[in-house]
């Protein structure tokens, strides 16, 4: 049994505020400078928002587990609002077999079947978005549009209702939240988009050669079981869409007001990933997740006790002077790899090539035609308790 020598510092900030939500940098360098622990006592949780102990908490998955759920609620005490996630929110052994099949079906195999056809989907989706005009919403227009095309083709769910999707997806990443009125908002629509995700995760409406129905066959194989295969298929759902969605518009968003970056990518198309992952990190469109203490862990001069909760500021890791130089610029000659943005560890986003390969087909298609790109009107943040989101970006574009 370790003795904590001190309390660790706290705040009393509500992560989950509008005003955080709205901002979170503020909020962000407060925790990292108040020390490499803090108590929230607004929900009596820990947070951790240093890159060292960020990226030592997800990479240490015994101590700081996923099993009790990766949100406020501790599934030790409440049962969780939906069937928990076989991968996000459990811990080996049960998330081993279910990560083997999705690494095998998101894998180099998945990529190279789907890059020619995302790459020519890009370029019809921006050839008919600058046909007419050249202002327009980057979020609708291209960063929903374009994940909401090619993604659910790729899982093989049938076209009609996919943009149920978007509001699935938001309300699952607000429920990792306190129940505020993000949660509030979602609630009404539960039980009907509930129902309408379980009936895409069934074999027999997914298209026979998607990675949903490949999913199926690793339960014919006996790889998961044929209870595990449905629940397996929701989490490419819940997880693909909302997330890659703002990660491209936070891409788009920071290219549109960075002209020099701009430049350097119409220069050097090979970059795209790069802007991407650099994007990623400087924005961290996952902004949180919890894990659970299982014993008494040290962290720094202090304990968390077993049982407790303790929030993981991805967002404020990546941008931790302590790891990055000048954290705040985007800068695609920075090297990003090692950010925390997809997370790290045995949870590390399984999905993360999925992403790149949208990013790399959508900016390698923008880069082809536009020559300049900048904002026409003020942005508008989307909030949500869990992802950096946006509600739309007005950009001007000029051809050539
Ligand atoms: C910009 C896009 C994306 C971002 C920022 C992102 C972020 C993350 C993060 C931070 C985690 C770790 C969660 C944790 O440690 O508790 C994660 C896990 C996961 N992601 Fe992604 N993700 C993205 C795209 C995708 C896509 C496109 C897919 C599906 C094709 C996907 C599927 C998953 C799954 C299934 C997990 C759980 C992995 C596990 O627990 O073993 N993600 N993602
Ligand atoms: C990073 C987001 C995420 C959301 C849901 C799931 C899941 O339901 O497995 C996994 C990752």
């Amino acid at each position: 049994m370790i003795t904590a020598h001190t309390a660790p510092p706290v705040d009393p900030t509500d992560p989950f505020g509008h005003d955080v939500l709205e901002d979170p940098l503020p909020l962000h360098a407060a925790l990292r400078d108040a020390g490499p622990l803090v108590h929230l006592t607004e929900y009596d949780v820990y947070a951790l928002a240093r890159y060292r102990e960020v990226h030592a908490a997800l990479v240490d998955w015994q101590a700081f587990q996923s099993g009790a759920g990766v949100g406020l609620s501790n599934f030790r005490h409440e049962e969780p609002w939906r069937p928990a996630s076989l991968l996000l929110e459990n811990d080996p052994p049960r998330h081993d077999a279910p990560r083997r099949v999705l690494r095998a079906v998101l894998g180099p195999g998945a990529l190279r079947r789907l890059r020619d056809a995302w790459f020519a989907d890009a370029r019809e989706l921006v050839d008919r978005v600058l046909a007419d005009g050249d202002e327009f919403d980057a979020v609708a227009r291209l960063a929903e549009a374009f994940p909401l095309r090619v993604f659910p083709d790729a899982v093989g769910i049938p076209r009609e209702g996919r943009e149920q999707l978007l509001p699935l997806g938001d309300h699952n990443f607000n429920a990792f939240g306190p129940p505020n009125d993000l949660v509030r908002k979602g609630e009404p629509r539960l039980p009907e988009l509930s129902a309408w995700v379980a009936s895409r995760c069934r074999r027999d409406t997914l298209s026979g050669d998607g990675i949903g129905a490949r999913i199926w066959a690793a339960a014919d194989r006996g790889d998961i079981t044929a209870e595990q295969a449905p629940l397996v298929v929701r989490s490419l759902l819940l997880a693909g869409v909302d997330t890659t969605v703002h990660g491209l518009s936070a891409t788009l968003y920071a290219l549109a007001t960075h002209p020099d970056q701009w430049r350097r990518l119409r220069e050097q198309p090979h970059l795209a990933r790069a802007a991407f992952d650099e994007a990623v990190r400087w924005e961290s469109p996952v902004q949180t997740f919890f894990r659970t203490t299982t014993t008494d862990v040290r962290v720094g001069d202090h304990v968390v006790p077993d049982g407790r909760k303790v929030l993981l500021f991805l967002g404020a890791a990546n941008r931790d002077p302590r790891r990055w130089e000048d954290p705040d610029s985007f800068d695609l000659s920075r090297d990003p790899s090692g950010h925390v943005g997809f997370g790290m560890g045995i949870h590390q986003c399984v999905g993360q090539h999925i992403a790149r390969l949208e990013a790399e087909a959508l900016l390698t298609a923008l880069a082809g035609r536009v020559r300049s790109i900048e904002l026409a009107a003020p942005t508008v943040r989307h909030h949500n308790n869990t992802l950096r989101a946006w509600g739309s970006i007005p950009v001007r574009v000029r051809l050539g």
